[in-house]
């Protein structure tokens, strides 16, 4: 696949999210902040996709010489079927103005302590993870993935992944009617 051609928009100047989608594509993209419409730190899968698409449609409307709005967003979920356990969430959004599509990527399992402390404080995971880790910025580098794994994953890479399911429609032959 030639990803070559295709201009993308990200909707985002985070550097995880832009080194993902820059590994994803092999392009660096035009990245824009736009607004995600959603709280700070989403607490449901659907307020994740929600901001994922949010963004997506922000940055190419910004954009207008790109050819995809890519939104990347990260969330928290609650799986009350299975496990009741917080999981660590990572969707992208892919829109071309006409057909959207979406890419998820590793749902994380996330220590109760964090999302207790999430919720009961009205705090963000990365304050968290940069308190445990004493670091800054963790969710521009490494993110939650790389402090809970001891860097055998990190955010970036992630993303990355949903990025290339995101966009793979817009690529290959075989998604077109
Ligand atoms: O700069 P933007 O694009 O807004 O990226 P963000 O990391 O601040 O924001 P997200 O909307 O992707 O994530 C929602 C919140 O969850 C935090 N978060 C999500 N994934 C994380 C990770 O892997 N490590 C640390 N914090 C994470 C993040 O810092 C936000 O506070």
């Amino acid at each position: 696949m030639n990803h070559a051609p295709l201009r993308y928009a990200l909707g985002t100047q985070n550097e995880a999210k832009r080194l993902a989608v820059q590994k994803a594509t092999g392009t660096d993209p035009i990245c824009l902040s736009v607004p995600s419409g959603v709280s700070g730190q989403p607490m449901s899968e659907e307020e994740t996709i929600t901001g994922a698409i949010n963004r997506a449609k922000a940055a190419l409307a910004s954009a207008p010489h790109a050819d995809i709005g890519l939104g990347l967003e990260g969330g928290l979920m609650y799986d009350r079927e299975f496990t009741q356990q917080w999981y660590l969430i990572s969707v992208c959004a892919a829109w071309n103005g006409s057909e959207l599509y979406l890419g998820k990527g590793l749902a994380f399992p996330l220590p109760r302590q964090a999302a207790e402390r999430i919720m009961a404080e009205g705090i963000e995971l990365n304050v968290v993870i940069d308190e445990w880790g004493q670091t800054t910025g963790s969710n521009h580098r490494g993110g939650a993935y790389a402090f809970l794994t001891g860097g055998r994953v990190n955010r970036a890479d992630v993303f990355c992944e949903a990025v290339i399911a995101a966009t793979t429609p817009f690529l290959s032959r075989l998604y077109t009617n």
